[in-house]
């Protein structure tokens, strides 16, 4: 029967790693366990009828390394010999993947399990605190990333292995708390009659609230993109941004800090997703880790507990490298999502 250290987990170099966005796909090749990977430029989803000519167009012909493996991490489940990918038209089919490209073997995982991979490989160098508290070595860590959706991840150390844990920890529920909150919460936009942190927390959910808000003081808003909302609201110039920004932070906290005491992850939370990057002034702001930390009867835990934005640009591709190098490092289940040629 195999086991989790089974040699059998490790795959032949060359090893292609992609990250497969709603909008970007990002590859990269590794030659083996010690070298740095060979990035490609990053195409764009749409400029593309499949993955397979994606691959084929944007990196084998562009290279003389023929990569026996592949490991893609995707958004969305991974169920049967065809995975469907939210967000995209893309389909993967492995069985198709392997004898049109010529891998040997081809792995899929979920986005957020890479993000989580990343958060237990990453340095000093590619995470910005965000207030106190120190990372307890070997205690379970999470990921949370605001992007299109709201992607979680938990990370669970055991046996000297790191196991990320994938779920939908975006769709739980949040609730009002605050005077402002009570106004606001019947003008958000709710999914089949509740609000979940997914619908405050990713582009469309900072829209959100700024139209609530917008809405709540009867004033025309101006800004029409989420990236919109974060430079008027970081440069200050709209009032209903600025607000917004400040409301997305608070959410943000309240729902880290949830997951936190999940998992308690004295390990750190790690903000990944491409938003909060953008908005690490905001997120240094005392709100951010009051409401982190505002979780009676367990604030003095939470208190000690470290939050970081993860800033590499690549930070999946990261930790899809981490675990092609050393898989035995990582509990990362091949059931069901490996197939071989
Ligand atoms: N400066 C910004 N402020 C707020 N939201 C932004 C900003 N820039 C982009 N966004 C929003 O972030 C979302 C994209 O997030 P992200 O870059 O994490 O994409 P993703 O979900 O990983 O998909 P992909 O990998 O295809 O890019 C979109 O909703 C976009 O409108």
């Amino acid at each position: 029967m195999p086991t989790l250290h089974d040699t059998d987990n490790s795959m032949a170099f060359p090893i292609l790693i992609g990250d497969i966005g709603g909008t970007n796909a990002r590859f990269a090749i590794l030659m083996d366990a010690n070298a740095e990977p060979k990035q490609f430029p990053i195409l764009a989803t749409a400029d593309f009828p499949t993955i397979d000519e994606a691959i084929q167009t944007g990196v084998l012909d562009k290279t003389s390394l023929q990569p026996r493996s592949a490991i893609l991490a995707v958004a969305g489940p991974i169920k049967g010999d065809l995975i469907d990918l939210t967000n995209s038209d893309w389909v993967i089919e492995p069985h198709a993947m392997i004898r049109g490209l010529g891998f040997e073997t081809i792995m899929v995982i979920n986005d957020f399990e890479a993000q989580a991979l990343a958060a237990a490989s990453l340095g000093p160098e590619h995470l910005e605190k965000i207030g106190g508290g120190e990372i307890r070595p070997g205690a379970s860590r999470v990921v949370v990333g605001p992007g299109t959706g709201l992607g979680v991840a938990g990370l669970v150390h055991a046996r000297h292995t790191w196991f990320p844990v994938p779920g939908e920890g975006g769709h739980i529920d949040i609730g009002p708390r605050t005077q402002r909150d009570y106004e606001l919460f019947p003008l958000y936009e709710p999914i089949e009659g509740r609000i979940s942190a997914e619908q405050l927390l990713c582009g469309r959910g900072l829209m959100n609230i700024y139209h609530a808000i917008a809405e709540a003081n009867g004033t025309e808003p101006v800004a029409t993109t989420p990236s919109e909302v974060t430079s008027h609201g970081l440069d200050r110039s709209d009032p209903a941004a600025v607000e917004a920004i400040e409301l997305f932070v608070t959410y943000l906290g309240r729902v880290a800090g949830d997951l936190a005491m999940v998992f308690m992850a004295r390990g750190g939370v790690f903000l990944a997703g491409g938003i909060a990057q953008k908005i690490i002034p905001a997120l240094n702001e005392p709100r951010f880790r009051a409401a982190f930390e505002d979780k009676a009867p367990h604030s003095a835990i939470l208190r000690t507990i470290p939050t970081f934005v993860i800033t590499h640009p690549l930070a999946a591709l990261s930790g899809l490298a981490a675990y092609a190098r050393t898989p035995a490092r990582f509990g990362v289940s091949t059931q069901g999502r490996r197939w071989k040629a």
